[in-house]
């Protein structure tokens, strides 16, 4: 799929490092952010469906079970969610947030130290604006950008690791690892990122244990070129589909119900399932890893 890189007035907003967006006044969700509604016009869309569908010349309101506010709210906030990239240096992190944001590979000269992109991607018909962090490098953080603090903020998180460096794929899991500290409890979505899938004959990291350590590190999977513009688009868009399936989930759960005696049914019941636990861990570990690649599904 080739992303569309269209270069027009209207190009996505770029921010300042060191001038980190306002969280949500609700901090209900981390990294969930508000800011004034927009009046630019829609940025063009990723992927193959940007070429087939021209951009809408007007913006979408934010839809509503993505805001934090409620829709009748007098004042529109819009929402936005940020993923951070992590990885190693030199895999590709700025080429793969300069394609999400549009820009070609030679704009990468000019590399300005501003590593913060928006862009609104129209996903499955309904829009949802990222801002993609791409601070994660030592040179790049500033007092308002620390390591810490980018472990901390992502609604979503991209791991990048280079096929071609098999250092890179270990300090992706050292960095998975790191995270699972920061976001024991909500369950944020991480996407396990081999980029550079182009250099076939340099490569060091296979598909297979790619998709292994994802599997072992409960994520996501995709392998990507940024050269060839190669699953950045799906990559992009897979982000947005697991956000909107983990708010959905935690939608849906109920509150815990009151802890009350349990019948004698309920504790036969219980301990059947505790028989049973083993094997049906082994069964979805099995689903997980027949489903890593697939962004489209939790
Ligand atoms: N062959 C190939 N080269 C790539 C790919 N992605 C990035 N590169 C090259 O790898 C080098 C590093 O890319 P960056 O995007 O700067 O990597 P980074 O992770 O941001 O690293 P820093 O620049 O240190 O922050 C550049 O020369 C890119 O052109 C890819 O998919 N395939």
């Amino acid at each position: 799929m080739t992303l569309n890189t269209q270069q027009e007035a209207k190009s996505p907003q770029r921010r300042r490092a060191s001038t980190p967006l306002p969280l949500s006044p609700r901090g209900h969700q981390p990294g969930l952010l508000c800011t004034e509604p927009s009046t630019e016009t829609q940025h063009p869309r990723l992927g193959q469906s940007a070429s087939l569908n021209p951009p809408a010349r007007t913006p979408s309101p934010a839809p509503n079970s993505w805001s934090s506010e409620s829709s009748d709210s007098e004042t529109s906030w819009e929402a936005f969610y940020r993923v951070v990239l992590l990885g190693d240096p030199g895999v590709g992190k700025t080429s793969l947030a300069s394609l999400f944001a549009g820009k070609q590979e030679r704009d990468l000269h000019e590399h300005l130290g501003e590593d913060v992109y928006e862009r609104t991607l129209t996903v499955d018909g309904e829009d949802t604006t990222l801002v993609v962090v791409d601070t994660w490098e030592a040179e790049k953080l500033d007092e308002c950008w620390s390591q810490e603090l980018c472990l901390q903020v992502g609604s979503a998180y991209v791991i990048v690791y280079s096929i071609a460096d098999r250092g890179s794929f270990e300090s992706a899991s050292e960095l998975r690892i790191q995270l699972r500290r920061t976001h024991q409890a909500d369950h944020v979505p991480i996407i396990l990122v081999g980029n550079k899938a182009d250099l076939v004959r340099c490569r060091e990291v296979s598909v297979e244990e790619g998709r292994a350590c994802a599997v072992v590190f409960d994520c996501k999977f995709i392998e990507t070129s940024a050269t060839l513009q190669h699953n950045v688009a799906e990559l992009f868009e897979g982000v947005v589909r697991q956000l909107r399936l983990r708010r959905r989930e935690s939608a849906a759960q109920e509150p815990p119900a009151p802890r009350r005696r349990a019948s004698l049914g309920q504790r036969a019941r219980r301990f059947l399932e505790r028989l049973t636990a083993r094997s049906a861990r082994r069964r979805a570990l099995k689903a997980r890893s027949k489903s890593c690649h697939n962004l489209a599904v939790l």
